[in-house]
Order: structure tokens, then sequence, then C-alpha cells
């Protein structure tokens, strides 16, 4: 289902767990930093809304989208209490290549780190053709990848609680 049919705010339709016995890491890139901010303030907005507390959210930024590996793994081997890392960032197609290299690797980079330390590390990061794309699910019509990218990682902080 594209985002174009499904709000990413809405969580109405499921159960969301508590979050408050989770320590959660926001890196966020500083690239777009219009949109990185709104992603963030609703990651944050969303965690505190489902009973996270604030003391146990440690936020950090990177230069861009393809630091957010290195701040990943960088925070999860020092601080071995955070139950899931959440990563925001937003890459906007320009007129070269690079685009696909960064998403590529992006998306294998943090695939990589939770998998290293079989933590939770979410995707936040929006792959847009233009900054109208970016907007549009930065907070307006299909909502706030960042409260997506929240739900996402308090949920999967739940389910390796349960194991
Ligand atoms: N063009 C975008 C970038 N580019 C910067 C890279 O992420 C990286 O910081 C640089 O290549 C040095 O390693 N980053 C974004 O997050 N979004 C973009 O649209
Ligand atoms: C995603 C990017 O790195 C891109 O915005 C940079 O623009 P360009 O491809 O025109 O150099």
């Amino acid at each position: 289902m594209s985002t174009q049919l499904k709000n990413l705010s809405d969580f109405s339709h499921t159960t969301v767990p508590s979050g408050a016995n989770y320590k959660f890491g926001i890196i966020v890139a500083e690239w777009n930093a219009e949109i990185t901010g709104a992603l963030y303030n609703g990651a944050l907005k969303t965690l505190l809304a489902n009973g996270v507390v604030e003391e146990n959210i440690i936020s950090l930024p990177v230069p861009g989208s393809f630091e957010l590996t290195g701040g990943a793994e960088i925070l999860l081997s020092k601080r071995s209490n955070i139950d899931a890392v959440i990563c925001l960032g937003c890459v906007i197609q320009g007129d070269t290549k690079h685009f696909d290299f960064i998403c590529d690797a992006v998306a294998q980079g943090i695939t990589n780190v939770g998998i290293k330390y079989s933590k939770p590390v979410i995707f936040g990061v929006l792959t847009t053709n233009n900054l109208e794309q970016a907007q549009d699910r930065a907070g307006g019509k299909h909502g706030n990848k960042g409260d997506e990218a929240a739900i996402t990682a308090i949920k999967m902080a739940n389910f390796s609680a349960q194991i």
C-alpha cells in the first residue's frame, strides 16, 4: 500500500504497547533540516505520547543521511542499554545518481547495524523525488514519517522484551 493510501500518523487501527520501560536513541540527519526537524518533532511527540519518559531518549544529530548508519553503530556500541534506535533523514533526488547511492547505503547500512547488535534500528528516512513529497510526509497531508518510526520503535522494543 503506498503512502498515498495510508496516513503515516494514523495508528487508530492498531494496539500500541506502552514505551515506559524502554530507552530510545534518535539519530537525526541535518541535511534538509526543515524536513528532518519536523520528523524529529513527530517522533519525539509520539514517543512521549506513548509512555516513554524524556530521560530515556537520547537524541543526536549527524551531517547527512549517509551518516545515519555510523551514528546508529556508534550509539549502540557505547550504550548497551538502548532498546531501539530511530534513524531520521530526508534524501531528495537531485540531478545525479548520488540519491541512489545514499538511499541504498542507508537502507542496507542500518539494517546491518540492527542485525549486528540484535536491536531494532528503524528506517525513518524519506526518499523523495522532490521537496513537496517530503513536506507531505513530514507533517503534511500524508502524516509524519517520524510518528510512524516512533511507533515502530516502541513495537519492536516490546517485541524484543517478550523473547
Ligand atoms: N543530498 C542529500 C544528502 N547528502 C549528504 C550525504 O548524506 C552525506 O552527508 C555526504 O555524502 C557526506 O558523507 N544527505 C541527505 O540526508 N539528504 C540529501 O538529500
Ligand atoms: C541526494 C543527493 O545527494 C542530491 O540531493 C544531491 O544533488 P545532485 O545529485 O544534484 O548532486
